[in-house]
């Protein structure tokens, strides 16, 4: 007992930190990255607050590309940038990097955050769960909502001045992701929705933990005061999860709707082919919405700045609703969609300029070469989806907003990764075909009723944005729409 020090416990962990420092080095000598020093390592490129962080490692992925070496402390993080060694990486190694621990309050334990040893079995069973015909049957939901966002719209654009669409987007996701999802009626669009008020705390505590060195050991972060306010959150939106699971689960109740939803899916497959605890079931609902309703509404919300933005664009996609809508305000059907390629292919354009998930992370599993150097397994790999869809070596000046990049013979001519907004791989997003239909219905409807006539960001390089959990900008998404003359007649 008495040889167990402070001394020896100290000498014991420099030596390790030493030691791993030394033993990652020796096998990056010859990857190209910014100088680093003792402690800090070259964490000092990307100084300057969340404004900078994005833009700074742009610069240091661009400057030491197609393969550089950042240390952030003592921790050895790769980003690659040439497509097939994404992919390679994507395709293989499936475990989240270390710092996804810092959004589980966030996301929860489900599916974004869990070890591939969970992830694995539950990831089959909710992509099965969230097939093209459950996700057909949502149709009337994305409908229902987006008309009540209409609505909505017309009172609080009465007055000709700009509203920011954030706000408003994340309400009407929120809603359809509730019912389709759960089956509940969240009501954000009708009332102030404290949900929306838990998300977006516990979203705002997790930022400040990842930026502050300190919060990130487990025991600082316990003695600190957001982390109590952290973690009642966390539990919070937890229990509103849990007590819906219960309801349906243990008292039968249906959906509000009546019609079946995602959650009914679920328990059916899993009640048949091994029985998930509630404690499991409300994980991986959680995790779907949480990663779900923010990433939407934000694109969404990007979608609309560039409608009002390039207004040339905004009349083609117009004309295309009317070639296929005439002047109906129907609802969008499912036979309606593959007919919106403009819509599609104007959705493209904006998440390559805005991918809300500008960079992803993950952690080797096994020891790797990359781009002819051999990298250990648990090194970190970070990749800069943001730098990538904006290369100009891909993309030919990157900030001209140019919706036919996207047209078939334009992608064939492009590696498939250098288009990754919803990431690659077994591990990319489940939601990307049940977030691409609702965004199609929400524009197809919003862009039949309503004009995106003004925006004062004058190009896409004003919208500075900021490294978050989703990309944001701080000045927000302000845009000034009217109602099309022929809805304001009442003709349609
Ligand atoms: C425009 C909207 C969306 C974008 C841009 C987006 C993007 C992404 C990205 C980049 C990832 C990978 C994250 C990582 O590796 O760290 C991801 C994962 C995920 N997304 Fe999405 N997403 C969107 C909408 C949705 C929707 C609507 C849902 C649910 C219905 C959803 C559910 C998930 C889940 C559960 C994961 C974790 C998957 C796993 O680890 O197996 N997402 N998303």
């Amino acid at each position: 007992m008495y040889f167990v020090t402070p001394g020896l416990i100290f000498t014991v962990i420099a030596l390790w930190l030493l030691w791993s420092f030394l033993w990652k080095n020796f096998f990056a000598t010859k990857i190209k990255g910014p100088w680093a020093f003792p402690l800090i390592g070259s964490a000092y490129v990307l100084f300057g607050g969340t404004h900078n962080i994005l833009e700074n490692t742009v610069r240091v992925v661009s400057k030491y590309r197609p393969l550089c070496k950042l240390w952030l402390g003592n921790k050895l993080t790769i980003f690659p940038s040439n497509p097939d060694d994404i992919q390679m990486i994507l395709n293989r190694s499936l475990e989240k990097e270390e710092g996804y621990r810092y959004i589980k309050t966030v996301f929860g334990h489900g599916l974004f955050t869990s070890p591939v040893s969970e992830w694995k079995g539950h990831r089959k069973v909710i992509v099965s769960t969230l097939n093209q015909q459950v996700l057909n049957s949502f149709m009337d939901t994305y409908n229902i909502y987006t008309r009540e966002l209409i609505e909505k719209l017309k009172i609080d654009t009465k007055d000709g001045q700009h509203i920011d669409m954030f706000p408003i987007m994340t309400q009407c996701t929120l809603d359809i992701i509730c019912s389709s999802i759960m089956g509940t009626q969240m009501n954000a669009m009708k009332e102030e929705s404290q949900f929306i008020m838990w998300m977006t705390r516990v979203a705002e505590l997790a930022i400040i933990r990842m930026f502050n060195i300190y919060l990130w050991p487990e025991l600082f972060w316990k003695l600190s005061p957001i982390s109590k306010e952290s973690h009642e959150l966390d539990q919070k939106i937890y229990n509103y999860v849990k007590t819906v699971i219960h309801n349906k689960r243990h008292k039968g109740l249906k959906s509000h709707t009546g019609k079946k939803i995602f959650l009914d899916y679920l328990v059916e497959l899993t009640d048949r082919e091994g029985r998930w605890t509630d404690e499991e079931l409300t994980n991986e609902t959680r995790s779907v919405i949480m990663a779900g309703s923010d990433a939407t509404a934000l694109t969404l919300s990007y979608c609309l700045v560039m409608l009002a933005m390039f207004q040339d664009i905004q009349d083609k996609v117009y004309e295309e609703l009317c070639s296929v809508f005439g002047d109906s305000d129907r609802f969008v059907t499912v036979d309606d969609l593959p007919h919106l390629q403009y819509l599609d292919r104007f959705i493209k354009e904006t998440l390559r300029v805005f991918p809300v998930t500008s960079m992803i992370g993950r952690e080797l599993t096994t020891d790797m070469t990359i781009d002819g150097h051999f990298i250990p397994k648990g090194t970190s790999i970070g990749f800069p989806i943001l730098y990538i869809h904006r290369n100009p070596e891909y993309y030919p000046d990157p900030l001209k907003f140019d919706p036919d990049r996207f047209l078939p013979e334009e992608v064939a001519k492009r590696h498939p990764c250098t288009f990754i907004p919803f990431s690659f791989g077994p591990r990319n997003c489940i939601g990307y075909r049940y977030a691409m239909m609702t965004m199609k219905v929400i524009l197809a409807t919003l862009l039949r009723s309503f004009k995106m006539v003004h925006t004062p960001y004058k190009e896409i390089s004003e919208l500075k944005i900021k490294f978050d959990i989703a990309t944001k900008v701080d000045e927000g998404y302000p845009v000034r729409m009217e109602l099309r003359k022929n809805v304001a007649a009442g003709t349609k």
